[in-house]
C-alpha cells in the first residue's frame, strides 16, 4: 500500500475544516449577528450618555455640534467695540477733553481713538463708521462768525455738502452711531455753538443715529448751566458714560409708543431731552447751518434716536407747489385732452387759462420749467441755472481732483477727464433720475 503524500494530507484537512465551517454556519451567523448587535447597543448607550467618542474627526464634530444644538451656549454679541473721538479744537480745549474721555473710556475696558479732525478725510472714511461698532463722539468748538476751527473747516465743509447732496442719497450714514459735544461762548449770542449744532444736524440729515443728545458746553460763567465749559462737560461726559453702559449691554432706549418706528416723539420725553442736553433753543440756532435746516422742526432736533423714519420718507406727491419732473408729461397730456374735448363740444378754442391761472395759451407753450421752489432747491445744491430748462454744476470729483483726493471712476476705468465731464442737468424735464448723469 502506498503512504499518502504530504500534499494529500493538507488536501485533506482543509477539506475537512471547510466543511466543519459549512456544517456549523448556523453557529456562525449567529455569533456575527450578536457581536453587531452589542455593537449597535453599545454605540445608542453611549450616545445617550452623550459621550464623546472621537473616533474619527468628523465623529467628535458631529458629536459637539449636536451637543451645541442641545444645549445652546450664548455667543456673546458685540454691540459697542469702543469710541472714536473726533476733535476740532483751537486753543486745545476740545482736545483735553478728547484726552480725557479716552482715559475715561479705558477704564470702562473699552478701547477708544483720539483723532483730531485735520487728519480725517471723511470722503474716505466716514462711511466706514457706518459698519463699524465703535461709536463717533464730535467734540467741537466753534469761532468768529460762527466758524469751524481751521483744522475742523474741510470736515464741515464736506458734511454740509454731503447733507444736502442727492448723490450721498439721505441714508448715506445710516448705521453711523454719534453724540455731539459743542465747545462755545453764550456772549456770541448769534453764533453760540453754531459747529456742534450743525455738524449734529448734518449727520442727522444722512440717517446717522444720536446715541445721545448733543452737549453744549458755555464759556461764559454767568450763564453756562453748570458754571463753565468743563463742568459742563463733565455733566455730558457723566451721562455719555452710563449711555455707553446701557448700549454695550445691549439695552435699547424704551419707546413710549406715540410714535412711528420707534423714534418717540412724546412731549414729556422732548422736555426730558431738552433738560438732559442742556442745549436750550437748539432748534432756533439749528437753522444758521442752512436754510434746508430751517424746514426741521425743533422735534427732530431733540429726539435722541435714529432719524430713519423722517429721513426714509420720500416727499409726498403733491406737496408743495413742486410737481416731479416725471410727471409732467402726464400734466401736459392732461392739458391736452381737456383742450380737446372742449373745442369738440363748443365747436370753438377754449382757453387753457382755465387750467393754469388765467394765462393765455402762448403764456402756457412758454412756461417755465423750473419752479420757484426747484429753482430755490437746486441753487441751494450749487446748481448754476441756464435759463429756464437746465442746470450746471461742478462735479465733486473734479474738486476731489483737484484737492489732490483722487478722481471719480469715470477717469479711473474709462479715462474719461474731469473737464469733458460735465455733470449736470442737462434738461430739467429728464424723466431719467440717474443718480449720475452721463449726458
Ligand atoms: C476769537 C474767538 C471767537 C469765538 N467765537 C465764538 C462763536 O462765534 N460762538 C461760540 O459759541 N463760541 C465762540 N468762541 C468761544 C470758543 O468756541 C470757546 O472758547 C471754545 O472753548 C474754544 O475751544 P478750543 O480751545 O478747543 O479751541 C470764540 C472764541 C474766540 C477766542
Amino acid at each position: 500500500a502506498e503512504f499518502p503524500s504530504n500534499l494529500d494530507n493538507v488536501r485533506r484537512y482543509t477539506e475537512s475544516y471547510v466543511l466543519a465551517l459549512w456544517h456549523n454556519r448556523l453557529y456562525i451567523y449567529t455569533a456575527a449577528a450578536v457581536v453587531v448587535g452589542i455593537w449597535f447597543a453599545l454605540n445608542l448607550v453611549l450616545k445617550k450618555k452623550k459621550v464623546v467618542t472621537p473616533v474619527s474627526p468628523w465623529r467628535y464634530q458631529t458629536t459637539e455640534t449636536e451637543e451645541k444644538k442641545k444645549y445652546p451656549v450664548k455667543e456673546k454679541v458685540e454691540h459697542v467695540s469702543g469710541l472714536k473721538i473726533f476733535y476740532g479744537s483751537q486753543t486745545g480745549t476740545a482736545k483735553g477733553f478728547a484726552k480725557e474721555l479716552a482715559e475715561d473710556i479705558k477704564n470702562l475696558g473699552l478701547i477708544s481713538e483720539v483723532i483730531d479732525l485735520k487728519d480725517y478725510d471723511p470722503d474716505d472714511r466716514l462711511s466706514d463708521e457706518c459698519t463699524s461698532k465703535a461709536v463717533c463722539v464730535f467734540l467741537l468748538a466753534t469761532y468768529t462768525d460762527g466758524k469751524p476751527t481751521e483744522t475742523a473747516e474741510w470736515f464741515c465743509k464736506w458734511l454740509e455738502e454731503a447733507s444736502t447732496d442727492f448723490r450721498y442719497g439721505k441714508t448715506y450714514l445710516k448705521g453711523l452711531r454719534y453724540t455731539v459735544f459743542g465747545l462755545g461762548d453764550s456772549v456770541y449770542t448769534d453764533h453760540y455753538n453754531t459747529v456742534a449744532k450743525c455738524v449734529d444736524k448734518w449727520l442727522w440729515m444722512l440717517s446717522a443715529s444720536r446715541v445721545l443728545t448733543r452737549g453744549e458746553g458755555d464759556n461764559n460763567v454767568a450763564k453756562s448751566r453748570h458754571g463753565s465749559v468743563q463742568a459742563d462737560f463733565q455733566a455730558w461726559k457723566g451721562r455719555l458714560l452710563t449711555r455707553l453702559q446701557a448700549l454695550a449691554r445691549g439695552e435699547k432706549k424704551k419707546c413710549s409708543g406715540q410714535c412711528k418706528n420707534g423714534t418717540c416723539k412724546s412731549k414729556k420725553k422732548k422736555k426730558q431731552q431738552q433738560q438732559q442736553s442742556g442745549a436750550g433753543d437748539v432748534a432756533g440756532d439749528a437753522g444758521k447751518c442752512s436754510s434746508e435746516q430751517k424746514q426741521h422742526s425743533s422735534e427732530e432736533e431733540l429726539v435722541e434716536s435714529s432719524s430713519d423714519a423722517e429721513s426714509s420718507g420720500e416727499e409726498e406727491p403733491g406737496h408743495g407747489s413742486v410737481i416731479d419732473m416725471e410727471d409732467l408729461g402726464n400734466v401736459m397730456n392732461r392739458i391736452k385732452k381737456v383742450k380737446k374735448k372742449e373745442d369738440g363740444e363748443d365747436g370753438q378754442k377754449v382757453k387753457l387759462s382755465k387750467m393754469s391761472n388765467g394765462k393765455t395759451p402762448e403764456e402756457e407753450e412758454r412756461r417755465e420749467m423750473i419752479t420757484p421752489a426747484l429753482r430755490d432747491a437746486l441753487t441751494k445744491q450749487g446748481y448754476k441755472l441756464i435759463g429756464s430748462h437746465s442746470g450746471v454744476k461742478l462735479c465733486r470729483w473734479t474738486k476731489s481732483m483737484l484737492r489732490g483726493r483722487g478722481g471719480c471712476y469715470k477717469h479711473t476705468f474709462y479715462g474719461i477727464e474731469s473737464h469733458r465731464c460735465m455733470e449736470a442737468t442737462p434738461s430739467l424735464a429728464c424723466a431719467n433720475k440717474c443718480v449720475f448723469c452721463w449726458r
